[in-house]
């Protein structure tokens, strides 16, 4: 769809005006794109690399394929277990599996492939164009771009939304950047596996690869500079996954941050670390060496140099500030997904989609009082929606908590699978549920469940007593609902 050019920015640009004109092709501006354009709006997309933007290129689907193919290596190991002996070899569990990295980089690609594909025919059925280049802003609600096959564009939204994301940040520490480390997107793309992989920071995406990097045969270290991996989770559930991960051969330095990096990553380098004992109240210095390091530190804004002071749009601390409606501090001008400071997760992305959408068309939607589910895909898996225990106990909010061993959701029997435990936190005096953490195999699926139940305000009783067909992983919430104390007695 061609826009029409209505006055000139400099003496040889035209500006073109839009209806919508959308900065970065992240999971809420897409399909807030392809939905105004099937409204028959003119709309443009904006991006500069990523058709789709990280999920389905390098951060979500990649990552979830790879894990897929370190369960099937898991499986492998643990071939003797199930009975599978391969032909030359009498003990699976003697022999040496060999992970072929270029094949296994080659399934995810495919998928990489299709889902991007899938993403160019939406722009042509619906309409929306895709315009590839770096956009920054130059004046309100308009936008230049540096096209990547050279020129430039200037366009003008009646309507402007900015969803540029965040990369990794990189940690202020001596020779780390000079050490070209990994970020999620090298790691994700590697075709030969790090012989010893050294990974900064523990949280999502540390515990993710790192348990990933290792069933595929690598060594990990991961290095956190809090007491305990995922502080903020309840201390059962870290206490859960350092079982799993030493259980793994996965070395865990917690309560430790690197002072120096030296040498060059994919190659070999050293790491000065600091550790503190808690126990003596005394830190220690020492050197790790690694061939690889990955930094999985959390993640920065992606609103440097984009001109935002031009077009009115204000930040806090880093990010783009909105309100609860997602408007930016300029009229007609949102911000979507994680540059917006909303909670970092794909499915909150495609929420302010949601709210966007019906706030452009008039209606008043918020972010306020919306649900935050969250799944860690570790094998297994962690599952959170609601209040956690630690959340309810630090603020003081009286709970009923009901918890189960997974070995008590039978299905997770004929799997082997029986590491872990479900958890809920029902009101005090009420039927009310207030949280649920599943630790534990298919915890992402079985957690919806109990959200669908959040959603409609049902009681706890509905799920205890619903009628769940045996044997699947949901079934075990009828014995996790069946565990929640009378009022007046908290187990
Ligand atoms: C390794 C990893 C695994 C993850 N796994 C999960 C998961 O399993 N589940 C989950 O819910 N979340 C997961 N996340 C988080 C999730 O990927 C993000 O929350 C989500 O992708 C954010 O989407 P977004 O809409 O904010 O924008 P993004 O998807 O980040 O898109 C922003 C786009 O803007 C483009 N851009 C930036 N600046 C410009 C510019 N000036 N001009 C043009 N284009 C620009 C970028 O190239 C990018 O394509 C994961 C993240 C990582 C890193
Ligand atoms: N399954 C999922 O939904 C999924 C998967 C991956 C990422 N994500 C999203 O992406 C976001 C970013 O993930 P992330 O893992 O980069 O960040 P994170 O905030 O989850 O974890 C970063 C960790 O690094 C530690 N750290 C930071 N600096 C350090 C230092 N100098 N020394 C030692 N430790 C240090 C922090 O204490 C923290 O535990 C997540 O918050 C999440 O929202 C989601």
């Amino acid at each position: 769809m061609s826009a029409s050019a209505s006055n000139t920015a400099s003496s040889s640009h035209t500006i073109e005006d839009y209806d919508l004109v959308v900065l970065g092709c992240g999971e809420g501006t897409k399909y807030l794109a392809w939905t105004l354009a099937r409204q028959g709006k003119r709309v443009a997309v904006i991006e500069r690399k990523w058709i789709g933007g990280a999920c389905p290129n390098m951060a979500c689907l990649p990552s979830k394929n790879i894990i897929h193919s370190a369960k099937v290596a898991s499986y492998f190991r643990r071939g003797n277990e199930f009975g599978m002996h391969l032909e030359a070899e009498d003990d699976v569990v003697g022999a040496e599996l060999r992970v072929d990295m270029r094949t296994v980089q080659g399934r995810k690609r495919r998928m990489v492939e299709g889902l991007v594909q899938m993403h160019l025919d939406n722009f042509s059925s619906s309409g929306a164009e895709l315009i590839m280049g770096t956009g920054t802003f130059i004046a309100p609600r308009t936008i230049r771009v540096d096209l990547n096959e050279g020129g430039t564009r200037i366009l003008r939204g009646t309507d402007v939304v900015i969803g540029t994301g965040t990369r990794a940040s990189i940690p202020d520490v001596e020779g780390l950047a000079a050490a070209r480390p990994l970020t999620h997107i090298e790691a994700l793309d590697l075709d030969e596996l790090p012989e010893h992989l050294i990974i900064l920071g523990a949280g999502y995406i540390g515990l993710e690869l790192a348990q990933a990097m290792r069933r595929l045969g690598s060594e990990v270290t991961l290095i956190e500079r809090f007491a305990r991996l995922l502080p903020s989770v309840d201390e059962d559930v870290s206490a859960g996954i350092a079982e799993l991960f030493s259980e793994e051969k996965i070395a865990v330095l917690t309560d430790a941050y690197p002072l120096s990096v030296s040498g060059e990553s994919g190659k070999s380098v050293t790491v000065e670390v600091c550790a503190y004992e808690r126990e003596k109240g005394v830190d220690h210095i020492f050197k790790l060496e690694g061939t690889h390091i990955l930094v999985a530190a959390g993640r920065a804004p992606n609103t440097n140099g984009l001109g935002l002071d031009l077009a009115g749009v204000e930040l806090s601390g880093g990010y783009v500030r909105v309100n609860e409606r997602l408007e930016t501090t300029a009229p007609h001008t949102w911000a979507i997904g994680d540059v917006a400071g909303s909670p970092k997760f794909t499915h909150i992305s495609f929420d302010d989609f949601r709210i966007v959408r019906d706030n452009i068309a008039g209606g008043n939607r918020v972010t306020t009082g919306r649900q935050v589910p969250s799944c860690l895909f570790t094998d297994p898996e962690l599952a959170s929606i609601g209040l956690t225990e630690s959340e309810a106990k630090r603020n003081g909010i009286p709970y009923r908590l009901a918890k189960i061993p997974m070995a008590a959701d039978l299905r997770t029997r004929t799997l082997s699978e029986t590491r872990g435990f479900l958890k809920a936190l029902v009101e005090a005096d009420g039927d009310r549920i207030l949280g649920f953490t599943g630790f534990g195999v298919g915890a992402g699926e079985i957690m919806a469940a109990v959200q669908v139940a959040m959603l409609g305000n049902l009681p706890y009783t509905a799920l205890r007593d619903a009628i769940i067909t045996h044997p699947t992983l949901c079934e075990g919430l009828v014995a996790l609902f069946s565990k929640v104390p009378p009022i007046g007695k908290n187990g």
